[in-house]
């Protein structure tokens, strides 16, 4: 069954303030963290049953808490500890301090740790409240336990991990596993943190979803349970324009497959028709490969004119292999003007790196009506500014960008993040690696414009296309193609 709390991403500040209401509310804090450091010598039991020895690394906040608890649940399980301390145990504050109290046994520096084959680290050094670059002494020990190659259990984010953006801050460990509490935070699910987390396991310490409901902002982990309701339904009275006509434009005579794999990707996403439109010189060469998409010429404004007195064409796809920049920009002003729904991706989006607020300002009047795909290097182009602020999230740069264009954004990788300009925010985790091919980009743009013209609002038709491209990629396994990812399409089951 799908659980909100289950997709909900937390940033350590939302944490912050949902710690502080639980607390407020009556639920004792210390008792949230007796939970959590349970949860943590639990797991390290049942994943590490041979375990030599557990090493557990406590550092100078909650995080050390939990780490004393940990320590002394192992303990009391009969498992061989040893624990070091990062900074001196007894300047320890608040819950942090009592778990300490409460851990009976040896507590040696940090410094002294000296890594043996057989040890299972509990890093219990930093997790949400990292709020600089690690030190010297912790970057040391991690560099330690990384040349042992010892495995490590992680308390909350690995650390050195940023909790709120997924980077290393300096260095970070590189964890089997993860225990955190109640919800994802952003350095679990965004890049590089996504993959020194290794499985992150999420654990209910009782925290109410009221509370959590109250602080939680607008990210989510991308899954069906949230558009699922948008798709569009298939009856018996369906025909080929109630499920929509996209078109998509094609580029020059030596540049056309790009545009050939969106449309068909379009075709199989389920679009009713999709006519490829192709400058003259490009017709024989398009002919010659299409069956089922349909072929158009259009070589100029004037063309796009006549095409357009058909109202049923309500959607576009641009950009994949176009190349011509001026022409871009002319044929996006018609579309924007004559109220059409438009992916805009690669070249179609270099096309405005000059002036990116032009093209804002064509989509700015009205619902979202845009869906801009770009990857890193693209997105600089449109947004320099929020690509050059190292200080923002993956999450809130996409936000920013997508608040500032109006348009349904997906910012493409291994996290595709896609927002929307009211703000929500979903982080993909489905994608395999094997979607880094040529091409893929491409079907993508397609997924999305099928989505689009079958009538589903821009933000769910761009993050259900970005789910249903990460699992093609699954199905279609390694060494695929951009052909297989559309192949496998139509193969996959049941959304969701
Ligand atoms: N939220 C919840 O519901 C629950 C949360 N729980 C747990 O609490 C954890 C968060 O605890 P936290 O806020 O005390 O932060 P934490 O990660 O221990 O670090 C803060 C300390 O580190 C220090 N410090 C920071 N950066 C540093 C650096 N680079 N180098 C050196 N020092 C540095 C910083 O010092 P300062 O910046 O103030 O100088 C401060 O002393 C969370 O991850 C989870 O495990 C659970 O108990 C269950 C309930
Ligand atoms: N390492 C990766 N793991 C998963 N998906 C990836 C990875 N790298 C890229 N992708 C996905 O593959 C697609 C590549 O698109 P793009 O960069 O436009 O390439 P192209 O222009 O060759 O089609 C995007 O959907 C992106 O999210
Ligand atoms: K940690």
């Amino acid at each position: 069954m799908h659980r909100e709390i289950d997709t909900l991403i937390l940033t350590p500040d939302d944490m912050g303030r949902i710690d502080h209401d639980a607390a407020a509310s009556g639920l004792s804090s210390y008792g949230l963290m007796e939970r959590a450091g349970q949860a943590v010598a639990a797991a390290a039991l049942r994943r590490f049953p041979g375990a030599l020895r557990f090493a557990v690394l406590c550092g100078p906040g909650n995080n050390g808490g939990d780490g004393y608890v940990a320590a002394r649940a192992l303990q009391e399980a009969g498992a061989a500890i040893a624990v070091y301390a990062f900074g001196d145990p007894a300047t320890l504050k608040g819950d942090a301090a009592e778990a300490f109290g409460c851990f009976k046994g040896p507590v040696f520096a940090l410094a002294d740790y000296a890594p043996r084959v057989g040890d299972v680290v509990i890093d219990a050094l930093f997790g949400a409240g990292l709020s600089r670059d690690l030190p010297e002494t912790v970057i040391r020990t991690i560099n330690a336990v990384r040349e042992k190659v010892l495995p490590v259990l992680a308390v909350d984010l690995p650390s050195g991990i940023d909790g709120r953006t997924g980077q290393v801050r300096g260095r970070a460990f590189e964890a089997v596993a993860t225990v955190t509490f109640m919800c994802r935070k952003p350095g679990h699910v965004l890049l590089p943190g996504r993959m020194l987390a290794g499985d992150v396991e999420i654990f209910d310490i009782g925290i109410p979803g009221r509370v959590l409901a109250r602080h939680a902002g607008h990210s989510r982990v991308n899954t069906p349970a949230l558009w699922r309701v948008a798709l569009p339904t298939e009856t018996s009275a369906t025909h080929k324009y109630v499920r929509g006509h996209l078109a998509v434009f094609s580029g020059g005579a030596t540049a056309t497959g790009a545009a050939r794999l969106s449309a068909l990707a379009g075709l199989r996403a389920g679009a009713g028709l999709v006519t490829l439109l192709s400058p003259r010189d490009a017709l024989a060469t398009n002919a010659a490969h299409l069956t089922s998409v349909m072929l158009k010429p259009l070589d100029s404004e004037d063309d796009l004119a006549a095409l357009l007195e058909d109202a049923r064409l309500k959607t576009f796809v641009l950009g994949p292999g176009f190349g011509h920049m001026d022409k871009a920009r002319h044929y996006v002003r018609r579309l924007a003007e004559t109220g059409r729904q438009l992916v805009l991706d690669a070249d179609g989006i270099t096309a405005f790196r000059d002036d990116p607020g032009s093209l804002f300002q064509l989509f700015a009047a009205s619902d979202t009506r845009l869906v801009l795909t770009p990857h890193d290097g693209e997105f600089a182009r449109l947004f320099p500014d929020l690509a050059a602020d190292k200080g923002l999230s993956k999450i809130e740069r996409a936000q920013k960008a997508a608040a500032r264009s109006n348009a349904a954004l997906v910012l493409k990788g291994a996290d595709t993040v896609i927002a929307a300009p009211d703000g929500r925010a979903l982080v993909n985790d489905n994608a395999s690696p094997w979607l880094a091919t040529a091409g893929s980009g491409d079907v993508l743009a397609g997924i999305i414009g099928a989505h689009l013209t079958q009538g589903m609002p821009a933000f769910e038709a761009a993050a259900s296309a970005v789910w249903r491209h990460g699992e093609a990629g699954r199905a279609a396994g390694e060494g695929l193609t951009a052909e297989d990812i559309v192949n496998a399409l139509s193969g996959l089951s049941e959304i969701g």
